[in-house]
């Protein structure tokens, strides 16, 4: 097979592939040239209507189906999966631009996570708990919520997907998905998956086209008890406001501001390694990237040279070349707002160590990025990056460290260089955030509750907290014992 194939240019509504009521179509492009892929359906709210009425009849049997069956099925979805993995990668990066090993991976954790519900379904256990009076038993039992709208975003095109629709279908839950409009093939080919893998139609939906439109369909209907989304603190507010008036249940992946701290006693070359991860994978494009690098001033310096030198290692290009570690960024407001950080920090006084520029591949490349003397009154002090640029702050006091990272509105991960385990857990204790990792910059795993605190959102994602976003818990009394 071949990516194309999987490269659906329709929307799965009740289990038939079909075009917008309209006949209009948006135009996706490859972010590498511009050049134009393929197309998608411009859908809005008769389609998405349609959608969650099919999600809304296939329900029932759905969720009655036995759990074994139910995790046959996940089982068949996370070998589809696998077994199209590099195709599937090279859609996703046509599409979206990361290097194709990112891409490989990409796939790979999405497969994962169908793989660990599977296993966690078959734990999705209820409890009795102790009545206070004789004569009386307490039962508590988990069922699925129902129909979930899911809305994600174009950074992680599969596995933010993944995340969501493997525990849906493993509690029984059906879905009406819609993709970022910028990457929205990677989404779409979740629902030839579930195809292939012989999901009953109507459980998987995906509808592309107006986001407006598509959310408020799914906003105003009662049938839909779920909204998870990833993607802005903006839209998601806007989303939590909309899910108000039919109290839909809500999990919200939203943006984040990632403080990544070393310490003098950190192993320095561990530091730049994690550094180089957290802040350049995916162009920096990722909610978990590294924001703001504070360095204590004892190793600053040396810190500084070692991530410069590999900075200016890095090969830029086309995801789909041999050895690139960068691709574009998604399009050109995200390199304007790039261009905005550099500017204003230079203004208020940093330095530029490498980079700072468009990439000399044009189009929407960007160089990776190195700027020193950064204070906190920059933009990028407060505000997500989501580029590759890299600023660096100079700290002397693990106090100060602590207050400089938390202060901000986000608290989704946040990141620690240190080999005192006594510190490791002040800082774990001090950090405002949902997710922390000591001397590891890549933290992401399906066995752990992704997540974060703050204006950075609600619920987690992956490990067996995962599963509870698509349950609604029932208390049963039976008197009379
Ligand atoms: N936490 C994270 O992982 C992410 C954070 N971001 C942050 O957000 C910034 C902007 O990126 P952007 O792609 O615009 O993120 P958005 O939050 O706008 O997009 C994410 C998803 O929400 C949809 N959407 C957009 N507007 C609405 C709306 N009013 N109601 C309902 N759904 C909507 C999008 O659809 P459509 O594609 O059709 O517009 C997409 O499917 C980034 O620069 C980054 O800082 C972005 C993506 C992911
Ligand atoms: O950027 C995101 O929204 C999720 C990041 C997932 C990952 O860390 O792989």
């Amino acid at each position: 097979m071949a990516f194309q194939d999987w490269m659906k240019q329709a929307n799965l509504i009740g289990g038939e592939w079909v075009g917008a009521d309209s006949g209009e179509t948006i135009d996706v492009t490859n972010p590498v040239d511009g050049s134009v892929i393929g197309t998608i359906p411009k859908g809005g709210k008769a389609e998405t209507e349609r959608a969650i009425s099919a999600a809304t009849e296939a329900f029932p049997g759905f969720r009655d189906m036995s759990l074994m069956d139910r995790c046959n099925l996940l089982w068949r979805l996370h070998d589809a999966l696998m077994d199209n993995q590099k195709e599937l990668a090279e859609l996703l990066t046509v599409e979206m631009g990361k290097p194709m090993a990112e891409s490989m991976g990409e796939i790979a954790i999405g497969a994962q996570y169908v793989r660990w519900f599977a296993e966690e379904a078959r734990r999705a256990k209820g409890e009795i708990v102790p009545a206070g009076v004789n004569g009386r038993r307490i039962l508590v039992t988990k069922h699925a919520i129902g129909v979930v709208g899911m809305i994600t975003p174009w950074n992680f095109p599969s596995s933010m997907l993944a995340r969501k629709v493997a525990p849906a279908l493993a509690m029984g839950c059906t879905v009406v998905a819609k993709p970022a409009t910028a990457t929205p093939y990677s989404g779409l080919a979740w629902g030839a998956l579930c195809e292939e893998a012989g999901y009953p139609k109507g459980v998987m939906n995906v509808v592309t086209g107006s986001a407006k439109d598509i959310s408020k369909a799914m906003m105003e209907s009662f049938a839909v008890r779920k909204i998870t989304f990833t993607g802005s603190t903006e839209v998601g507010k806007e989303l939590m406001r909309g899910a108000a008036d039919t109290v839909k249940k809500v999990s919200m992946e939203l943006g984040g501001n990632a403080p990544f701290v070393v310490f003098d006693d950190a192993d320095i070359d561990k530091a730049i390694d994690g550094a180089m991860v957290s802040k350049f994978r995916n162009a920096g494009q990722t909610c978990v990237c590294a924001n703001r690098i504070y360095v204590q001033a004892g190793i600053h310096d040396a810190f500084v040279a070692k991530l410069k030198a590999r900075t200016e290692a890095m090969k830029v290009g086309d995801g789909r070349e041999d050895g690139v570690e960068q691709g574009p960024m998604i399009d050109m407001d995200a390199v304007e707002k790039v261009e905005d950080f550099v500017a204003d920090a230079k203004a208020k006084g940093g330095e530029i160590v490498t980079g700072g520029d468009r990439h000399e591949k044009g189009g929407t490349f960007f160089q990776p990025t190195i700027i020193t003397g950064a204070t906190q009154d920059m933009k990028f002090a407060h505000e997500e990056i989501f580029g590759p640029i890299a600023p660096v702050f100079k700290f002397e006091t693990e106090e100060e460290a602590i207050r400089l990272a938390n202060d901000t509105v986000y608290g989704l991960a946040c990141y620690a260089y240190t080999s005192d385990l006594g510190r490791a857990f002040r800082l774990n204790e001090g950090l405002q955030y949902g997710m922390i990792g000591i001397n590891s910059g890549l933290i992401t795993t399906v066995e752990a509750p992704f997540g974060g605190v703050k204006e950075s959102g609600l619920g987690k994602e992956g490990g067996s907290q995962g599963l509870e976003d698509y349950v609604e818990t029932k208390y049963v009394c039976i008197d009379g014992i």
